[in-house]
């Protein structure tokens, strides 16, 4: 086997950060370099996340300092706004590993692959910086994406996350308290993850999100009304023939459900229904917001940027 690549995380200690260091642990081609984190400073990786058995230990990494801790790629897992410090500091130093930015910060910049890869992937040319695409956003395209050509008018999107999406940093949305026996609407018009679909699909998204009370997967069900009257074979075909071959997105008759995609890699969309008319279709997607809509994604990225086979360290369901 060859020496392994080395992987550093920046915001180590937040949900997505987890979830990335036990993937990173996983993979038989990636090793960590770093993992950094200003409230976990000196502390085993280990003691947090057990699947890592070696001895790394979390550090405190300012983003001046960071180019001076080598790594051949460097996942940035903090709050939107805090990337760009990153990448300048890296820019600024001559270092050039891979760059994976889970935040917000880079999705609408032209200069960066957007990497949704069962989507996106025919457009990779070698970039060595990735936005990788937020949680809803990548449902909301997963349920679209196979029948863009057909959609006439906005199409609207319910969307209902576990409240770790709304990361560590206290708020309502991830309030157990307040959130006990609650669904909280928030961002009702124009959040972010509307912005990024419209951009990506170039279809007019009405997004409509919320929190529950459980911690992870989220569902959007997606209203789509089509410019001819459809039949639900031709629907599922259609969808089939897109996803068929993905082993990380799974189609199916039954809408699925967040219950059972918690903890699990890929994303399932499911629940074709049309109205008498055929011209109003609804389809469900489901994925775990950590997983599929962040870490996992993040791996497949790195993945495709060091030219490995795209799920490999993945767990994947037959
Ligand atoms: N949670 C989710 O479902 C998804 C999240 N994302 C995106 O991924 C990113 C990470 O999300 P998530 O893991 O949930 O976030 P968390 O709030 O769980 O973790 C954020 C991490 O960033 C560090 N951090 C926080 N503030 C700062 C700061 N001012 N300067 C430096 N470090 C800071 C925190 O660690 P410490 O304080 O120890 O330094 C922590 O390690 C976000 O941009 C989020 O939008 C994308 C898709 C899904
Ligand atoms: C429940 C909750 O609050 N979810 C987050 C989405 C998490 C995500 O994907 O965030 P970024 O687009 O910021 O990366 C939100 O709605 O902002």
């Amino acid at each position: 086997m060859t020496e392994k690549k080395t992987v550093g995380i920046v915001g180590a200690r937040g949900h997505t950060g987890a979830e990335l260091i036990r993937l990173v642990a996983g993979h038989p081609r990636f090793e960590l370099a770093f993992v950094s984190s200003r409230e976990l400073d000196g502390q085993p990786v280990s003691a947090h996340v057990p699947e890592y058995t070696g001895g790394l230990r979390y550090a405190n990494i300012p983003a001046p300092e960071l180019a001076s801790h080598a790594a051949d790629a460097c996942i940035l897992a903090l709050p939107n706004g805090h990337a760009a410090a990153c990448v300048d500091s890296l820019v600024a130093a001559g270092a050039d590993p891979v760059i994976v930015d889970l935040s917000a910060d880079h999705r609408f910049d032209d200069d960066w692959y957007y990497g949704l890869p069962e989507l996106t992937r025919n457009r990779y040319a070698g970039q060595k910086h990735i936005a990788n695409p937020g949680c809803y956003a990548s449902a909301m395209q997963f349920a679209i994406a196979p029948v863009r050509d057909l959609v006439d008018g906005p199409v609207q999107c319910f969307g209902v996350s576990g409240y770790s999406g709304a990361g560590t940093t206290p708020s309502d949305r991830n309030d157990v308290d307040k959130l006990r026996g609650n669904l909280m609407p928030y961002a009702l018009v124009d959040h972010l993850h509307e912005r990024e679909v419209s951009r990506q699909s170039g279809l007019a998204i009405e997004f409509m999100p919320h929190v529950a009370p459980h911690f992870r997967g989220l569902t959007v069900t997606a209203n789509v009304h089509l410019r001819e009257p459809a039949t639900l074979e031709a629907v599922r075909a259609r969808y089939a023939g897109r996803y068929g071959d993905e082993p990380l997105l799974r189609i199916g008759d039954d809408a699925p459900w967040v219950s059972r995609i918690a903890g699990r890699h890929g994303a399932e969309v499911g629940g074709f229904t049309l109205s008498e008319d055929g011209r109003r279709l609804v389809v469900v997607a489901t994925l775990d917001n950590l997983l599929k809509g962040a870490a996992t994604q993040a791996m497949q990225n790195l993945n495709l940027a060091f030219g490995f086979p795209e799920t490999e360290g993945i767990p994947v369901e037959s």
